[in-house]
């Protein structure tokens, strides 16, 4: 059985598809036992062994991990759930404290590589739980990612009338507009020796997390009403969201992005260098 550590958030909703529905949830309950938290969690988990699969921030991949190859959280501009909000008059060169969503990794280091790469500012990130009036009230910038993004962004007039104006950067299209390539936030990644006969073999999982991915895309309708009664948003938001804002295919563009987003981290001294990406 591999143990698998999930996100629990809205966008990985059509990766999760067939572990989530008939017909083919009862069978793939027999190989795979899921639970769902956050993107940190689920790398927590994994590298301390407490997972054999996760779906895991970017940040967090390690030279003993390889990514499956097939699915991806990612975005090809506007990604909507990934919110740097900074306090007027504060601009990205001025910034001097940041409070950093938990729940992130992946984020918070395109954030570093925004301020520190292409805006030759160092600030201090302090670890926060997501709450953009408490975030705001304590530092400059905060930074959202996920649901709370996604429900800060419907609530901006309230929280900007609390801790007054505000600019809000979409990091991935900041990422975008500056490389010129996706923005990639997560990826499958797996500890190989989990995997192999008479265990799961490589080539089943490949083959069960995309067949996963292509019924969730097929079914984003049902997905907008299943998800409408769980998150205050409106069908149309998580409509778009689902079917433009996120990019699930790990294609030759997001490897590129992930391993420039890794050069830059490394070269602004955020994250350990991965010089060569591991695939399964
Ligand atoms: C698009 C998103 O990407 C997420 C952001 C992550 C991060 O910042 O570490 C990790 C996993 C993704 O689910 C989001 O959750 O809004």
């Amino acid at each position: 059985m591999l143990r698998v550590a999930a996100i629990n958030f809205l966008n990985p909703a059509p990766l999760m598809w067939d572990f989530e529905h008939a017909p083919l949830a009862a069978e793939l309950a027999t190989n795979y036992s899921l639970h769902y938290t956050q993107p940190s969690q689920c790398a927590a988990e994994l590298l301390a062994n407490r997972a054999d699969l996760g779906l895991i921030p970017i940040a967090s991949l390690t030279p003993e991990l390889a990514v499956v190859p097939g699915c991806t959280i990612a975005s090809l501009d506007e990604v909507r759930s990934i919110q740097l909000i900074v306090k007027s008059p504060h601009t990205l060169s001025t910034v001097k404290t940041v409070s950093a969503d938990t729940a992130s990794r992946s984020s918070l280091a395109y954030a570093e590589i925004l301020f520190r790469k292409f805006a030759n500012n160092h600030p201090a990130f302090l670890p926060a739980q997501a709450d953009p009036v408490a975030m705001l009230q304590q530092t400059d910038a905060a930074i959202l990612i996920g649901d709370p993004a996604l429900l800060a962004l419907e609530r901006r007039e309230q929280i900007e009338a609390e801790v007054g104006p505000c600019e809000w950067f979409d990091l991935a299209h900041e990422w975008h507009t500056r490389t010129g390539l996706p923005w990639v936030a997560a990826v499958w990644a797996v500890r190989p020796e989990a995997l192999g006969p008479p265990r799961l073999t490589a080539a089943k999982l490949v083959e069960d997390l995309e067949a996963s991915r292509n019924h969730g895309l097929l079914h984003i309708e049902e997905l907008v009403e299943q998800w409408t009664p769980r998150i205050d948003l409106s069908p149309k938001v998580i409509r778009h969201y689902l079917s433009h804002n996120i990019h699930y295919v790990l294609n030759t563009d997001c490897i590129r992005a992930i391993k420039l987003f890794r050069q830059y981290a490394a070269e602004v001294d955020v994250l350990p260098a991965l010089p060569d990406l591991r695939f399964l």
